[in-house]
């Protein structure tokens, strides 16, 4: 079995394939920085147990993190308990993507890991949307990342919003009756969700003019539902791009990692 791990910003999620790549369960655990490695061998332990899986049964392991004091924790525990030396998502794993970017190593894992899967499983040219802590717009076209915009996500630019304005609530975010909000928390909701919404359909249609039509729009991550359905261009909703892209990175370094030894 192979263990499949993301840390994001706000959540780690993991999932667990089978070597012929069929996922038998995934789940997140929020991200906490301060947690000591023991605590997240529970974690981990804890979501096997949720899951009725053994993590004596994991013989391959691959991580990405965009948060660097969780990654070698994570690792240590992920040995600790399986006996098995995750692969890290980073410099020196084969990708069999070209990646056009400035600093190759400052590309987030998590978005290497998504790009890779949806030139897995989606027509080019893609565009991927990633709604994490963060929204993210790539590019991808001739197996080529191409680039990305990075957005505040939904969830924190609401949450500046009540901060920063003594008369703001925070709120949840529900859909308002309708687009003109007669009461201060419709109103939120109405601009988070149009806004968000219109947001995406406009960066896809002036992505497409700088490159071109694209043939896919795929989107991932924790508020990918909330806002694809007020999207007025068609979005294919992955819940598991992400974690299917780690399972195809361990996959296709196999045979390095074989070579090396580990
Ligand atoms: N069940 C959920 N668990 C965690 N976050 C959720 C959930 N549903 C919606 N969200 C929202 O999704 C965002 C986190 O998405 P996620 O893809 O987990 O992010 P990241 O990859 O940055 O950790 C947050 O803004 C959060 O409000
Ligand atoms: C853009 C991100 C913050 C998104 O993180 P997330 O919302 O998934 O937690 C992350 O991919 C990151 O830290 N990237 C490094 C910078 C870059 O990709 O160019
Ligand atoms: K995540």
């Amino acid at each position: 079995m192979i263990l499949t791990v993301d840390i994001g910003n706000t959540t780690m999620t993991m999932g667990l394939y089978t070597p012929e790549g069929v996922l038998q369960f995934r789940g997140s655990i929020k991200t906490d920085k301060n947690k000591t490695r023991d605590q997240i061998a529970i974690d981990l332990l804890d979501m096997f147990q949720l899951y009725q899986a053994d993590i004596r049964d994991v013989t391959g392991a691959v991580v990405s993190s965009v948060v660097p004091p969780m990654t070698g924790a994570m690792a240590d525990a992920i040995r600790q308990l399986s006996g098995v030396r995750p692969m890290i998502v980073g410099p020196g794993v084969k990708t069999g993507m070209n990646i056009l970017a400035e600093v190759h190593n400052q590309l987030g894992a998590d978005i290497v890991a998504s790009s890779v899967a949806a030139l897995q499983k989606y027509p080019q040219p893609i565009i991927v949307i990633d709604m994490g802590t963060a929204t993210t717009l790539s590019y991808l076209g001739e197996s080529t990342y191409k680039g990305c915009v990075i957005i505040p996500g939904v969830r924190i630019a609401v949450e500046a919003l009540s901060g920063r304005a003594a008369e703001l609530p925070h709120i949840s975010l529900e859909e308002p009756p309708s687009i003109f909000g007669r009461s201060t928390i419709d109103a939120m909701r109405s601009g988070v969700l149009y806004g968000n919404a219109g947001m995406i359909d406009s960066m896809i249609q002036r992505m497409e003019e700088a490159a071109r039509p694209v043939a896919t729009v795929v989107m991932t991550g924790g508020n990918a539902a909330l806002i694809q359905k007020y999207c007025k261009r068609e979005i294919l909703i992955d819940e598991n791009l992400l974690l299917d892209g780690l399972y195809y990175l361990y996959q296709k370094n196999l045979d390095r990692r074989r070579k090396r030894g580990e």
